[in-house]
């Protein structure tokens, strides 16, 4: 399998995919989401992809869902990996050497309260927090440090001049398996992606909501991203949870007349959340 990921060498992507696909796994390296999406759905380059869709810490990738919802591609799966950011900087340099920190916009954010004891310091977002620890040691930048993984600190032989600088102690990323072709859920099924409008009218999505409680379908994700040809209007992305899937297609029909444009991104097994 040769898959399709955001970031280079040492990025979390890979060890999402690996952990999800397997140590074997190929990894086809794309420098932006829209990139790995496209690559997906071409098929030439990529089998499937691994795209990640939200933080414990910094929220969701909002341009995710859009991306998504347009591509046409299936959610086959998830996995949920613990994110641990460091600092990091040529061998020998100290913090108060230090004029720029690099790192992909949601590493950043994940360390926002960390940074913000630096306030003299110029962020500076990347594609990837890999590509960031590999171009301090590239071009050995002596006052330019990277955000990244201890992974990525050792195959750009950088110094961790700050361990551990997340926000919070847990900080996870949620990460989506995505391929071109829908697959047929296996039978311990247990999580569903899906997406849908509400009609224009008072209380139409809590009518919505309240059928999925009826139903006895857990709700773990509920996100609005914009419709963009239509202002202040929303598509819903809504991730279920459930014990049995005849429960679930039994609530998917009762929902159905209660939306507009109600669509299966996919019907998978639900990820350890603490692996
Ligand atoms: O820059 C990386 O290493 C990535 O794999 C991207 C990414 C993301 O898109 O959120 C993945 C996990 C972490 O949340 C930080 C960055």
């Amino acid at each position: 399998m040769r898959i399709a990921i955001q970031g280079f060498e040492g990025c979390f992507h890979q060890q999402a995919a690996q952990r999800y696909y397997g140590k074997q796994t190929e990894i086809e390296a794309c420098s932006s989401f829209p990139e790995l999406v496209k690559k997906v759905k071409v098929g030439k380059e990529a089998d499937a992809g691994m795209m990640a869709i939200e933080n414990s810490i910094a929220g969701s990738i909002l341009p995710n869902y859009s991306l998504l919802k347009n591509s046409g591609l299936h959610v086959t799966g998830e996995v949920y990996l613990q994110i641990n950011q460091h600092l990091m900087a040529l061998p020998g340099q100290r913090i108060e050497d230090i004029r720029e920190v690099h790192s992909h916009p949601m590493a950043l954010l994940q360390c926002a309260t960390f940074l913000e004891k630096y306030p003299n310091i110029k962020l500076v977002e990347s594609e990837d927090t890999a590509l960031s620890a590999k171009n301090v040691h590239q071009r050995k930048s002596k006052t330019i440090a990277a955000i990244a993984s201890k992974l990525a600190s050792e195959i750009y032989e950088l110094d961790i001049i700050a361990p551990n600088i997340h926000t919070a102690k847990n900080n996870y990323t949620r990460f989506l398996a995505i391929s071109r072709n829908g697959v047929e859920p296996a039978e311990d099924a247990n999580k569903s992606s899906v997406y849908f409008q509400t009609p224009n009218e008072s209380g139409s999505l809590a009518k919505v909501l309240s059928m999925i409680a009826a139903e006895g379908i857990g709700l773990s994700k509920i996100q609005s991203f914009p419709i963009p040809a239509k202002e202040w209007t929303y598509y819903f992305h809504a991730d279920m949870e459930f014990e049995d899937l005849k429960h679930f297609r039994k609530a998917l029909k009762r929902i159905e007349p209660l939306t507009d444009q109600l669509t299966i991104l996919g019907i998978y097994k639900k990820g350890l959340t603490h692996a």
